[in-house]
């Protein structure tokens, strides 16, 4: 087969920064060496049940069943990034404290924030997982003293990233990045080991008739995401006046990238089933570098009340309601937590006085 055309993903990097020749070329690299983790990542999923996997059984700090291949995932990324020279350094969904650069590695000037498996309960029956990284700058005192990095140096808002980005790991890998200048996504050629750019210029349709959200939880959420999914499913004969999809992967960075692809809405509400718990997903590892990618690619990220990437995070693991997608449909679900009550849809006092606030 002659060699494709289409840029690789270092050719694309160069490109870039010939536009921008400001930059130093160091988050070129970081980014290089994460899409080499992928690429491991990738080919160990790929193994499935063939792979002679350690025994996993494991729980993380927030209480959850570690895979052996999200352990293998996260010391896959950390391995092939800490070297370089570019991070001061690192948080993951799987380690409890921020991960310090080790001698005899020096430290640079970004911070690198991941989870390195998203979806990993489907590994078991085949369905499409992915690996999620957002890169920040590292304040300016941790970037002079090379001092080792605490919680609050990655409690940055979202609107602070750099870089983010997620590879997919379904039929075909590919890698989606923005490095916030548009949204881009490369395939990986298994053959020659490189990604292609093979979608250039990502946009996400503003409009959409799809959705997908967890329904075995309807009865914790709020009112205003029950009248938004009450409404969806009254179809073309309710206040939408049109049939309205939905899906469910239980694989948020699969659902990402068809959003990404042709549209939708993805609900994980904030909800009453556990006051600590404000929501499923995790503001740094997963709302926000998905919420950077949806932005930059015309789409809307929202906890629902306000735009994701303006939250302060209050803690590392902090969860957080989600919602992201089609523009106008993100805007509406806003809209509705914003609008008084009406008699049909009336807030119970839980909605006032919720313990918690995103
Ligand atoms: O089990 P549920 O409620 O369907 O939740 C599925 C959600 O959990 C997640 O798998 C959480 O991510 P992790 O696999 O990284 O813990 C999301 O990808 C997905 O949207
Ligand atoms: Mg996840
Ligand atoms: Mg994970």
């Amino acid at each position: 087969m002659p060699l494709s055309k289409k840029q690789t993903l270092t050719q694309y990097l160069i490109e870039q920064r010939r536009r921008f020749p400001q930059a130093s070329g160091e988050l070129n690299a970081l980014i290089l060496d994460v899409s080499i983790a992928c690429k491991a990542i990738a080919r160990q999923v790929a193994l499935g049940a063939l792979a002679e996997a350690p025994k996993g059984g494991t729980v993380n700090v927030q209480g959850e069943a570690q895979k052996p291949l999200d352990i293998i995932s996260n010391e896959m990324l950390i391995r092939q990034t800490e070297w370089s020279g570019h991070l001061a350094g690192m948080a993951s969904e799987e380690m409890d404290d921020p991960y310090q650069i080790p001698e005899p590695y020096t430290r640079g000037k970004y911070l690198l924030v991941f989870d390195p498996l998203d979806g990993s309960s489907n590994l078991d029956v085949n369905v499409s997982v992915g690996s999620i990284f957002s890169i920040l700058r590292a304040p300016d005192d941790v970037i002079d003293s090379g001092r080792d990095v605490t919680e609050a140096d990655f409690l940055q808002p979202g609107a602070t990233q750099v870089a983010a980005g997620y590879a997919l790991y379904g039929p075909t890998t590919m890698l989606v990045l923005t490095v916030g200048n548009g949204v881009v996504g490369f395939t990986l050629d298994a053959g020659i080991g490189e990604f292609k750019l093979t979608h250039p210029g990502i946009r996400v349709p503003e409009d959409t008739q799809e959705f997908a959200i967890n329904t075995s939880n309807s009865r914790f959420w709020e009112p205003p995401v029950k009248r938004y999914v009450d409404e969806c499913l009254a179809g073309r004969s309710g206040p939408r006046g049109k049939d309205f999809n939905m899906r469910w992967i239980a694989s948020m960075v699969a659902e990402a990238h068809r959003i990404l692809m042709r549209g939708g809405v993805f609900l994980y509400p904030r909800d009453t089933r556990d006051p600590a718990k404000p929501g499923r997903l995790r503001l740094l590892y997963e709302a926000n570098p998905i919420g950077m990618v949806m932005e930059q690619a015309g789409g809307r990220c929202s906890t629902g009340r306000q735009p994701m990437l303006g939250v302060k995070p209050s803690s590392l693991h902090q969860r957080i309601g989600l919602v992201f997608g089609s523009k106008n449909e993100v805007e509406r679900i806003e809209r509705y937590h914003h609008e008084p009550q009406t008699k049909e849809s009336p807030a119970p006092l839980f909605a006032e006085r919720s313990l918690f606030r995103d």
